[in-house]
């Protein structure tokens, strides 16, 4: 199985190849479950309702209002846009959301943002999913869940294979601004220390190794799915 985040902005750029490579992997019969980002959006939908964009430790404090703007912005503009692109190229995706369940993160340090508590599908056969950063709690509520977040919890339910964080840099980038092609715990917790590594990127980077560390064996992140920075366990 292949499990893809991406991210808001590499949403916008879905590109060809990412598309043509989607297909390949769906004709052999190889599932592929998309999560995808919104965070670009949801900054451009707040800004423009002048509201303030907070990020702490990289996640969104997310009030209810937030919240509601978040919904608007997945729901009417993020959600369609990704099917009007995959159904160009012949994809029709199935929403796993309904299997997922959030739960309150840090006893609501960061307002509305969850962590995903259980997935209830068992498994998934040759076809294409779509998850996105709206998680239903409990009670059936929403909660903001960070997507990177989700594609480690689904990549380690699913034991997945290979694990793609497309985003909008080349990958993770050093203090001489080039991509690290192999990137190990102690280069990335060095990179953290010295706030080379900040903001999204951290969670990202927190999230990829903790697949790596759950099993997921070919992890990599950047624009597409061969070149950027691959992480690897090291010695
Ligand atoms: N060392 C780094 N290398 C690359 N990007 C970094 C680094 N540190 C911080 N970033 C930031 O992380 C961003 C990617 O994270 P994020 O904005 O959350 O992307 P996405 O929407 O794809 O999840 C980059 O655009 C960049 O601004
Ligand atoms: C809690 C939290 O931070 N949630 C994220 C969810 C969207 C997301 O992850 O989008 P990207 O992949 O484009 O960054 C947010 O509100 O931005």
């Amino acid at each position: 199985m292949k499990v893809i985040k991406i991210g808001g902005n590499a949403l916008k750029n879905l590109n060809i190849q990412i598309l043509n490579q989607m297909q390949a992997w769906l004709a052999i019969g190889e599932p592929v479950i998309l999560v995808h980002g919104a965070g670009p959006m949801v900054n451009e939908a707040l800004t423009r309702a002048k509201l303030p964009v907070k990020k702490i430790d990289g996640l969104r404090y997310t009030d209810q209002r937030t919240l509601a703007i978040m919904q608007d912005v997945v729901q009417v503009q993020v959600w369609p846009m990704l099917q009007h692109v995959l159904g160009q190229a012949h994809m029709a995706a199935n929403l796993l959301t309904e299997g997922v369940q959030a739960t309150l993160k840090a006893e609501g340090e960061y307002g509305r943002v969850g962590e995903i508590k259980s997935v209830a599908m068992e498994r998934v056969t040759g076809q294409l999913y779509v998850i996105g950063p709206l998680v239903p709690d409990e009670r059936g509520e929403l909660l903001n869940v960070n997507a990177d977040e989700i594609a480690l919890a689904i990549a380690r339910h699913f034991m997945a294979d290979s694990l793609y964080f497309l985003t909008d840099v080349d990958g993770v980038l050093n203090k001489q601004q080039e991509v690290v092609s192999n990137l190990t715990p102690i280069d990335a917790s060095n990179l953290v220390q010295q706030q080379i590594v900040t903001d999204g990127m951290f969670v990202k980077i927190q999230a990829a190794f903790a697949a790596i560390r759950a099993g997921v064996t070919d992890i990599r992140l950047g624009k597409d799915f061969e070149t950027g920075t691959k992480l690897i366990l090291g010695e």
